[in-house]
């Protein structure tokens, strides 16, 4: 209750923030993370849409998430890519560090199939996948790997992907070996990626699903997919040999099930 008392006061400062020290106008709340909260504002100027993400009130004493914070920023800095929010600029409101980013106007693979009931076929779950994973080769080759690949974390606007939420994001560590790795989701290298990218693309392939019987059973026998689509799956999801790299999965991708490979 004490905390929500405080990100209450907090939205107060950064309206006044706003209004007061720059040429942005508050909208509304997107959301509130775990650690973050992001604003829509707009440009009172181009009346372009921007997010202001700030840290949690609650977790402006904490030096370590502070310097995660500072990080999620100095990462999408380093990115630069066109499907991913730039940083317009950055600061403090009453000793809590925000930044100024692009608000990509897009519909997450979460809406998109939960909300508005969109189905992918098998072939434009590959050929998305594909997108995903060019766009992860190049962030590896930058370094980067984002470790929180999940469907409300991408977004598609006409046709194009964008990914969102850095917050998890670290530089890759070359040393890690992917047989000691106890944990894909938080490793810190191309396996965490892929492993998502592997949920994400059952995700899209169980957007098609209906259930004829009661009993749940596992994702090989309920989706009755290509051999060579379960073992690529597989594959990303360390439950065959895992891939070497993001290169080396986006290379062996079974797109002969794929008619439209964008
Ligand atoms: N650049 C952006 N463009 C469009 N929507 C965004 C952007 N950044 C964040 N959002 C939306 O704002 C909400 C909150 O985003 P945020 O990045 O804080 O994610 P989170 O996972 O809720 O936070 P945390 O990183 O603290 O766990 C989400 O619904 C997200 O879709």
């Amino acid at each position: 209750m004490l905390s929500l008392l405080a990100e209450t006061k907090y939205h107060k400062h950064v309206k006044a923030f706003l209004e007061n020290n720059t040429d942005y106008r508050y909208i509304e709340e997107l959301g509130v993370g775990s650690y973050g909260v992001a604003y829509l504002i707009e440009h009172s100027g181009s009346h372009k849409k921007y997010v202001l993400k700030r840290m949690k009130a609650k977790h402006r004493s904490k030096e370590k998430l502070r310097q995660k914070f500072n990080l999620e920023i100095q990462l999408l800095k380093e990115i630069g890519l066109l499907n991913t929010p730039s940083v317009i600029s950055q600061g403090e409101i009453e000793n809590i560090p925000f930044y100024i980013m692009d608000f990509i106007e897009g519909q997450t693979f979460e809406q998109a199939i939960f909300r508005d009931g969109n189905t992918f076929s098998l072939d434009q779950s590959l050929s998305i996948t594909k997108q995903l994973l060019e766009y992860v080769v190049i962030l590896h080759n930058k370094g980067i790997v984002h470790r929180d690949l999940r469907i409300p974390n991408i977004l598609f606007k006409d046709d194009q992907l964008y990914i969102i939420d850095f917050g998890l994001a670290s530089y890759i560590d070359k040393n890690i070996q992917s047989e000691v790795i106890d944990n894909p989701k938080r490793a810190q290298n191309h396996i965490s990626d892929l492993y998502f990218i592997g949920h994400f693309l059952l995700f899209l392939l169980y957007s098609t699903y209906t259930p004829t019987i009661k009993k749940e059973r596992s994702w090989q026998q309920e989706l009755q997919l290509p051999e060579p689509v379960v073992h690529y799956i597989e594959r990303l999801l360390l439950l065959g040999e895992p891939f070497s790299s993001a290169e080396e999965a986006l290379s062996l991708m079974p797109l002969e099930y794929a008619s439209s490979t964008r």
